[in-house]
């Protein structure tokens, strides 16, 4: 058993068949610091894609983003057209701080019926369609804009341009040339940010300035994470995670639950498992030579999903990690009314849901340990800006040290290319006809 506190962002208990922390810190302390070291080093190197650690940093960039917000007091409604590391991010933000008259909608998929109904639900003279590809060729982000952009046309004619605007590549990809070309409003993703690594730069912040979300807490607590990170090993968080995971996964520990006790945090693990399992499920080690390495990480929320998945959790193959985040304190209490005639329930009077929920999360975490399944909780203080900011910089930082550890690229995806070019080949675009026959010759058509 262990207790780590630091500040308010700590990490509480490896469950009884997983490890001593402290035992594995000190035999691993100069493995960690060569990590972190490592990763600093490379920082300024934009082929390294290290460019995350630095937009936490970069306020001017928030500051044109809050700029171009309050320049265009009429939008109410907020269209994201993005996928995985262009919308994941800003979903999860949006859905635990998101406020204020702005509706924001997210198209990250090509299913045409709820894109239709989207349209058919929208007004376009108080719509603004942020189209956001780091590659600025991403096949679903493209089609939705194409789609959209007549939309606006149809309505709006010469105008349709005041309501676009492309987050892209300052270089790469064809959104950028086309945006010059025609005018229309641009934000930069950093060449250096990959898309899962972005939600501190505007392809995150643009979309949560119209959420009402505190983009300098966001960006103070993402530095706060940096601090730590790039600090001593005793209270650096993101190493000491990384080696939890590091360690279990050698011990068989191949699924990693992550599971935050907050609904308002439910999409947490959505944008986490792109972050985890892209980052680090990879076939080949810095060397070239054949690895195979990554474990799955798995989405659940608390409590819900101790109704659904703890089951398995518990007394399934003890081959996971699970992962809780839990807060120390509510924005806001309900308190549990006594009623007359169900007296059974008295234990439950009086008391707030929030001590239910807490009460629930330290209960799971025992009962996970106590059958062997070990298990940490990471605590904020509390659900705001600032400590989601940390938690968020925080695990880039875990997915960073682990991928030194594992001795992996964390910052490419060359196993999701072959399946984009297949598709490219199906839809029949130009210069993919060899291997769209080759498709065919495999029976894919
Ligand atoms: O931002 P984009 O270039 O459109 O990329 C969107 C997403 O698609 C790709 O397939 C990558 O696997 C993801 O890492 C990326 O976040």
């Amino acid at each position: 058993m262990l207790r780590l506190e630091l500040h308010n962002l700590s990490v509480e208990r490896v469950g009884a068949q997983g490890m001593d922390l402290a035992a594995e810190l000190a035999a691993n302390a100069r493995k960690l610091e060569a990590a972190r070291d490592s990763l600093v080093a490379r920082k300024s190197n934009p082929e390294e894609f290290l460019g995350w650690m630095d937009t936490p940093e970069d306020t001017e960039a928030v500051r044109e983003v809050l700029r171009y917000r309050q320049a265009n007091p009429w939008v109410r409604e907020f269209v994201v057209l993005g996928i995985g590391g262009s919308a994941l991010g800003t979903q999860c933000v949006h859905a635990a701080l998101g406020q204020g008259p702005v509706r924001l909608h997210i198209v990250d998929n090509v299913e045409p019926e709820p894109i239709q109904e989207l349209l058919r639900s929208l007004d376009p003279r108080v719509s603004l369609v942020n189209v956001i590809s780091k590659s600025g060729s991403t096949a679903e982000t493209m089609a939705a804009f194409l789609v959209f952009r007549k939309w606006l046309e149809d309505s709006l004619g010469e105008d349709w341009k005041r309501h676009v605007v492309v987050t892209t590549d300052p270089a790469r990809g064809l959104l950028r040339p086309y945006a010059q070309a025609e005018g229309l409003a641009a934000f930069e993703v950093p060449p250096a940010v990959g898309g899962r690594y972005s939600v501190t730069c505007p392809v995150g912040t643009l979309p949560l300035a119209f959420a009402e979300v505190d983009l300098d807490r966001l960006m103070a607590g993402a530095r706060k994470a940096n601090e730590l990170a790039t600090g001593p090993i005793g209270a650096n968080l993101s190493a000491q995670t990384a080696l939890v995971n590091e360690r279990l996964a050698k011990k068989g520990m191949n699924i990693c639950v992550f599971m935050p006790y907050s609904t308002r945090l439910r999409y947490l693990p959505d944008w986490f498992v792109q972050l985890h399992d892209e980052s680090l499920g990879k076939m080949k080690d810095k060397q070239g030579r054949e690895v195979r390495v990554g474990t799955t990480a798995v989405r659940a929320v608390g409590t819900t999903d101790q109704h659904a998945q703890v089951q398995l959790f518990r007394e399934g193959p003890h081959d996971k990690l699970v992962t809780m985040v839990r807060l120390e304190h509510p924005t806001e209490d309900l308190e549990i009314p006594a009623v007359k005639g169900l007296e059974s329930l008295d234990y439950l009077f009086g008391k707030s849901f929030f001590e239910l929920l807490t009460a629930e999360a330290k209960a799971t975490a025992h009962a996970l340990a106590k059958a062997g399944q070990p298990n940490y909780t990471v605590t904020l203080e509390r659900l705001d800006a600032y400590n989601l900011g940390w938690l968020l910089q925080h695990l880039m930082w875990q997915t960073a040290f682990l991928g030194e550890l594992w001795n992996i690229n964390a910052f490419d995806q060359p196993g999701v290319e072959l399946g984009k070019e297949y598709t490219y080949a199906l839809m029949g675009r130009k210069g993919y006809e060899r291997l769209a026959q080759e498709l065919k010759s495999e029976g894919v058509e």
